[in-house]
């Protein structure tokens, strides 16, 4: 019934789209929802590559009959175990019982640990080819880029790299299929938003296997999520390359929580300065109203960050201290970063931003400031002199 999506001649599209889902992987918002994205090639031998989350296995195994009919699949292509890939795997094998697994020696143990068998399974190395007939299958190692089983599998004859979650994005394929069926400006957003919070803490790892995959020449990519890149493949490395490098562009992210509205008022003053010291790239942020995930994402485009808070409990408001930990956890290991906070009998918000920074290693800007009770005159100048100084930095390096 379904009219086949090629990639090219017997190399087939029979990924799925989920609207239903609300947090991918129970934490990061979908409001496009995500696609799951899984490939069929035909030959002498059929070649499944990557597969879907348990719960959309129906269409899936719909489009992959509407290819195949009563042929059974000979492999099941494993690049990467997490289960929003790997969750059909043990209906699929009752579906194709003579199937065998490919994966490599870090993959075979966890199909073991997440379904109870290892039989059937072919153990491949970096390099090794896998013959379909006219198509070769290479492998290519690219451990933690995000998990340690993770690798890419190479189409030799067509140049498409089946890349897993390396170049992936949140966001359903409406239609359109291909980077230029698309509007794909918004792709390029939440292609930074999946990578920031999920496989931005692992920068040496990506950048090994950018290394590694520049030795390919590669006509197609097709990640396990979003659209499959036959355009805007130059485009898409490049961004890779510098959020791996966490290059961040000119701009200023502000990040601020408030309760009664005495620090966003000072968040407010430092924005204003900024921008009258000629920073046009401000992307100011109320951490108890945007999801981090989009904060972060700013995090890694821009290069300077300022963070307040008021004194919550002798800590920080608890919604900038979850930020804070996720920062702490990824690891960015440089941006331009100044902090200010307000409280009401004993300030210890700028004290802990004040700890971060030290434990970052970043590059503090200006003096931190630090209100009691209302904005008054003296910390209203002290918040215009940390965008001034913020300004310089993000502008002129000092
Ligand atoms: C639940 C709660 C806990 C607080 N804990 C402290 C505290 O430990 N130390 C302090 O000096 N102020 C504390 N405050 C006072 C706030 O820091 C103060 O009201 C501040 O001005 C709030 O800033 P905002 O207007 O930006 O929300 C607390 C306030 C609330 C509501």
């Amino acid at each position: 019934m379904y009219k086949p999506v090629n990639l090219a001649k017997d190399v087939f599209y029979v990924g799925v789209n989920d609207r239903r889902t609300h947090l991918f992987e129970n934490m990061w918002p979908l409001e496009r929802g995500v696609a799951y994205n899984s490939y069929l090639i035909t030959d002498e031998k059929v070649a499944l590559i990557d597969g879907v989350e348990i719960g959309q296995v129906e269409r899936f195994l719909k489009k992959i009959r509407a290819v195949l009919g009563a042929r059974p699949i000979d492999y099941l292509v494993i690049n990467h175990m997490e289960p929003d890939h790997a969750g059909a795997i043990q209906i699929l094998r009752e579906l194709y019982p003579d199937m065998k697994l490919v994966g490599n020696k870090k993959t075979i143990p966890m199909i073991d640990g997440y379904f109870g068998f290892s039989d059937n399974c072919i153990e491949v190395d970096e390099g090794s080819k896998l013959e379909l007939g006219n198509h070769t299958l290479q492998f290519f190692m690219i451990p933690m880029v995000h998990w340690p089983e993770t690798m890419v599998t190479y189409l030799l004859e067509e140049q498409i790299l089946f890349s897993a979650d390396a170049f992936g994005s949140f966001g359903t394929l409406d239609g359109g299929i291909f980077d230029d069926e698309m509007d794909f400006d918004y792709f390029k957003d939440e292609m930074r938003r999946y990578y920031s919070n999920i496989v931005g803490k692992y920068g040496s790892p990506v950048r090994k296997a950018l290394e590694k995959l520049a030795t390919l020449d590669i006509k197609m990519i097709a990640a396990t999520h979003g659209p499959v890149l036959r355009t805007h493949i130059a485009e898409v490395l490049d961004m890779y390359n510098r959020w791996s490098n966490y290059m961040g562009e000119e701009g200023v992210v502000i990040a601020y929580a408030s309760m009664y509205g005495h620090t966003e008022e000072m968040a407010e003053v430092i924005a204003r300065e900024i921008a009258e010291q000629g920073v046009r790239s401000i992307r100011m942020y109320d951490v108890s109203k945007t999801h981090p995930s989009y904060i972060i994402s700013d995090i890694f485009k821009y290069n300077s960050l300022i963070l307040g808070s008021p004194t919550y409990s002798n800590g920080l408001h608890p919604n900038l201290e979850s930020l804070v930990n996720k920062l702490e956890t990824i690891g960015i290991p440089q941006r331009n970063f100044g902090f200010f906070g307000n409280f009401t009998w004993a300030g210890a918000a700028v004290k802990r931003l004040q700890g971060f920074a030290e434990t970052s290693g970043w590059k503090v800007v200006g003096v931190p400031v630090e209100e009691k009770h209302a904005l008054k005159s003296s910390k209203y100048e002290a918040c215009r002199e940390l965008g001034r100084a913020m300004a310089s930095v993000v502008k002129n390096g000092k």
